[in-house]
Order: structure tokens, then C-alpha cells, then sequence
């Protein structure tokens, strides 16, 4: 059996549903190898985040390194980076390692409402690391930061992922509309066309890192080689379950349930819709 391997450099999340946490779950749970790069400690639970603790760029650096140079990964992910410095760091230590495999997660704000990224590092995040992206998974409020364009619609959706692709340089972008009323359709756009995955709404307070483990879920099965539309259909599949089976965890933003995937029959199971657009916004 080949085995694969990935990385997440990102926060760690004390209480289990988000950051590196929620994806070295979700790596094993598709069958990969995960390995870690900490940028921040915080201590967090269903009900916020009541600490944030940065680690020292040498100590991100160290890891990274220590996992490149030894485990090797066949792809990365990022996750909250909290600081322009950490995102340059981090944009410099993958380009010299030439990992294309690569998911941002621009991680802005938790559910709980606090700021998981400095306003400072925007700048760094769209031309130090998004060029770098093979895919960047923005939820809605994230894209409009991003892209300075207000979304409101489907169409608003597609503008934002050209930006992202077109403008930005990244390979692609997964414009997720957990945010958006309605059925929550992400928007995939490759450069050349786009994709809606879409779903049936749970109505549930247990969606605390839903954005992790989607991209989490990218980078999984990007890391086995799945094109990017099989690893986002299966993303999608994967955070759908996780989100319907709820484990009822804590007094605030459960964490969603990551054994869903496999316990539940996955690609029988998930409802999920995928769909190639024919028109262009
Ligand atoms: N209540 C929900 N029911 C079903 N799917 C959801 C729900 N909320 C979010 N999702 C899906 O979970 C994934 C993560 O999206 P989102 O919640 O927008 O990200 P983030 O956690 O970064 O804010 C997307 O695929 C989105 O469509
Ligand atoms: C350490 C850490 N990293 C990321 C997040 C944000 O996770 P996300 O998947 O966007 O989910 P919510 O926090 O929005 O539920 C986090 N909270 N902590």
C-alpha cells in the first residue's frame, strides 16, 4: 500500500474541532499520513477563543523543516498564520521546497468572532502566498477581504474566484458559501470553468471548523493525487457528514464530527451535488 503524507501549517486549536487538530483527523480518517507546523497555541473551546499564543518564527521554521526533510509531505495546507511575518516565512519556506500541492485557508476570524490573522498580514497573504496556492478556500466574508468586492450571490461568488485565479495568480479557488442563506454551494473555479458543489443546510450550532476540515479534506486527497475537482467533491462529501452527524460537543460552536466520512457510507450517503457551469458571470 502507498503511503501518503501531509502537512498542516497552522493554530492549534485546544478545543478539538479546528486547526491543526480538525486536520490531522481529517488527514487520517482519508487514509494519509498527517505531520504538523504550529503557528499559534490558542486555548479555545466550543464557547471562543480565550488566548492566543504566537510561536517564535524559528520554531515554525524548525518544524517545517524537520517534517520536509525527513517525512516529506506529497501536500501542504495553511491555516491561521496570524502574523505577516509567519505568512512570509511560510510562503518562503514552501517555495524553496517546490511543494506545488499547496491549500491556503485564509483563516481570518473564528465563529466566536475572534481575529485568528492580523489586518497587517493581508497584504502578505495576497502576494506572498496566494501565488504559491494550488487552491485557496475562502469562506465568503474571507473572499470579500480578499477581493474588495462585496458578495451577495452566486455571481458574486465567481467574480471573487476570477479575482482570486485571475488576478492574484493562485492555481484555483473554492469559494465556500457556509455563510451564504440558502443551500450552501461552494464555487470552484480552475481558470478555465466552474464548478458548484452543493448541499442540503444542517441546521446546527456543531459547525466549528467546518473551513479546516473542508481544506483539509482538499489536501488529503490532493496528496493521493486525486484531480482538484475529485479531492473538493469528496472535501465536500467529507464536511457535509461531519456537519449532519453532530456529536453535540461543549455549550457553543461544536466541533463537527470527523468519523462521519467513513462511518457513514461517504459516497453513498452525503446528498452531495456536483455540477459544471455552463455560463460565466
Ligand atoms: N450548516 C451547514 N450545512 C451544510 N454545510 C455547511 C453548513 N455550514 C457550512 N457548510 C459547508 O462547510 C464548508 C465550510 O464552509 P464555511 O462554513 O463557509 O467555512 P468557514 O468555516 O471557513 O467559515 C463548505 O463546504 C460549506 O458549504
Ligand atoms: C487554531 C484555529 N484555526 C482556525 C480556526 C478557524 O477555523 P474554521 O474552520 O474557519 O472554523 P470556525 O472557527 O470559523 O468555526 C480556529 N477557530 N482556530
Amino acid at each position: 500500500m502507498t503511503l501518503y503524507k501531509a502537512l498542516t501549517i497552522a493554530g492549534s486549536d485546544s478545543g478539538g474541532g479546528a486547526g491543526i487538530q480538525a486536520d490531522l483527523k481529517t488527514f487520517q480518517m482519508l487514509d494519509v499520513f498527517g505531520t504538523s507546523a504550529v503557528t499559534a497555541v490558542t486555548a479555545q473551546n466550543t464557547l471562543g477563543v480565550h488566548g492566543i499564543y504566537d510561536i517564535p518564527l524559528e520554531g515554525i521554521e524548525r518544524q517545517i523543516h524537520a517534517v520536509l526533510t525527513d517525512v516529506g509531505a506529497d501536500a501542504a495546507k495553511t491555516g491561521m498564520l496570524s502574523q505577516p511575518q509567519v505568512i512570509e516565512l511560510v510562503a518562503d519556506c514552501i517555495a524553496k521546497a517546490g511543494l506545488t500541492r499547496l491549500v491556503v485557508d485564509p483563516v481570518m476570524v473564528a465563529k466566536g468572532g475572534a481575529s485568528l490573522l492580523a489586518e497587517s498580514a493581508r497584504d502578505a497573504l495576497r502576494e506572498k502566498l496566494l501565488p504559491l496556492a494550488a487552491v485557496v478556500t475562502p469562506n465568503l466574508p474571507e473572499a470579500e477581504v480578499i477581493t474588495g468586492l462585496k458578495l451577495s450571490s452566486l455571481d458574486d461568488m465567481k467574480k471573487a474566484a476570477v479575482v482570486i485565479v485571475k488576478e492574484m495568480g493562485a492555481g484555483a479557488a473554492i469559494v465556500k458559501g457556509g455563510h451564504y442563506e440558502g443551500a450552501p454551494t461552494d464555487v470552484l473555479y480552475d481558470g478555465e470553468s466552474f464548478h458548484l458543489l452543493s448541499a442540503e443546510r444542517y441546521e446546527t450550532r456543531h459547525t466549528h471548523g467546518t473551513g479546516c476540515t473542508f481544506s483539509a479534506a482538499v489536501c488529503a486527497e490532493l496528496a493521493k493525487g486525486r484531480t482538484l475537482l475529485e479531492a473538493a467533491h469528496t472535501a465536500k462529501k467529507f464536511i457535509t457528514l461531519a456537519i449532519r452527524y453532530e456529536l453535540g460537543i461543549g455549550g457553543g460552536h461544536g466541533p463537527t464530527n470527523h468519523w462521519a466520512y467513513t462511518r457513514h457510507g461517504g459516497d453513498t450517503d452525503s446528498g452531495v451535488q456536483l455540477q459544471k457551469e455552463l455560463t460565466t458571470p
